[in-house]
């Protein structure tokens, strides 16, 4: 995930080492209650799921397939998650996570580099933390990045899929369920955030979702996709997060099939629900690290190791996509 900071209330953010001073000021201030607060009822209702998840959690099993982009920046400063009050921590082992500071084509960026997954056992609320940390150091644009399976029989490994519109699953309901659930808990915690006294900086009122994915910057996106030569293979379509940390089934995508689903993946929902409750302006892109196995006679089944391979394959290309749309970003704020 990729983050430009720039502007808060008026004031320019001049340097890394301000950012950074402001953030602890920020995060000092606040306690675990004050985010949680704000995710109260959604937490509450996926508490449940959690506990079930919690049987699910494996050390080993998650990376961050497009950190390539953090380890680019210029002039990095990078902080570890661990000395981030109120913080998630990574949870896998020999897994780095930290916030990368520093700049792409001179414009400053905070990178993730290592990001919260659900079946690791946190809520919700707290993967998407972040974000919220992110919008009270002056972030004003996300770009969210994830690896998924290509459901899509037109996508091919290694493509790349601007996001559109979003979906939420898990093994028992279906996705338009959910979605209403998400809406409805997504906006009773705009109430929570308006508590006087509490920290507001990191709200927002309650927005629609379904143009959370900005269109300028989707088709910007697919401008710079044709002026790189990546035309073919870059796409726009529909996003699924389901839980993981398994790869699902043929029945599972056959039904994520039949509902529209493009591409299907663990991570970025959640992520981007709180982005606009903020009031980030969001881009989101999938890189197609696999395909989906949707006939049971299929023996290729998905697995890890091609997922990361295929980030590292194509790290040059989503740095030089990145770094266009960054730029476009800044131009278009003068
Ligand atoms: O963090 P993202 O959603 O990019 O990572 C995906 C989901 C799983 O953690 C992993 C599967 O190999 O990649
Ligand atoms: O096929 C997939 N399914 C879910 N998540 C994924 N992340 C990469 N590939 C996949």
């Amino acid at each position: 995930m990729l983050v430009r900071h720039g502007d808060t209330e008026g004031t320019r953010v001049e340097s890394v080492e301000a950012v950074k001073a402001k953030a602890t000021q920020f995060l000092n201030q606040l306690t675990e209650a004050d985010f949680q607060h704000c995710f109260q009822q959604w937490n509450s209702r996926m508490e449940r799921c959690r506990d079930r998840q919690g049987e699910y959690i494996e050390g080993d099993k998650v990376a961050t397939v497009i950190g390539c982009l953090a380890d680019g920046l210029d002039n990095k400063i990078e902080i570890p998650y661990e000395v981030i009050p109120h913080f998630p921590r990574s949870t896998v082992q020999g897994h780095v996570g930290k916030l990368v500071f520093g700049h792409i084509t001179g414009v400053p960026v905070v990178c993730m580099k290592g990001r919260f997954h659900y079946y690791e056992g946190y809520p919700l609320w707290k993967c998407a933390m972040p974000v919220r940390v992110m919008k009270l150091l002056g972030v004003t644009h996300l770009i969210v990045t994830n690896a998924a399976g290509g459901l899509n029989a037109n996508y091919k490994v290694g493509d790349i899929m601007l996001v559109n519109m979003i979906g939420y699953g898990d093994r028992t309901r279906t996705q338009a369920k959910l979605f209403a659930y998400f809406k409805k808990n997504y906006q009773s915690c705009s109430r929570y955030l308006k508590v006087p006294g509490r920290t507001t900086s990191a709200s927002g009122p309650a927005s629609p979702m379904n143009e959370a994915y900005d269109r300028v910057l989707i088709d910007e996106a697919k401008r710079i996709a044709t002026q790189l030569g990546l035309g073919d293979s870059v796409h726009e379509g529909v996003y699924t997060c389901l839980g993981g940390p398994n790869f699902e089934t043929v029945a599972e995508l056959k039904m994520l099939s039949m509902l529209g689903a493009d591409t299907v993946g663990m991570s970025t929902v959640h992520e981007v629900i709180t982005a606009r409750h903020c009031d980030l302006t969001v881009l989101a892109f999938s890189l197609v690290t696999n395909m989906c196995v949707t006939s049971y006679q299929a023996m290729n089944n998905p697995n890890h190791e091609e997922v990361i391979d295929v980030g590292k394959m194509r790290e040059d290309v989503l740095r030089m996509f990145v770094e266009n749309i960054v730029r476009f970003i800044q131009k278009s704020k003068k």
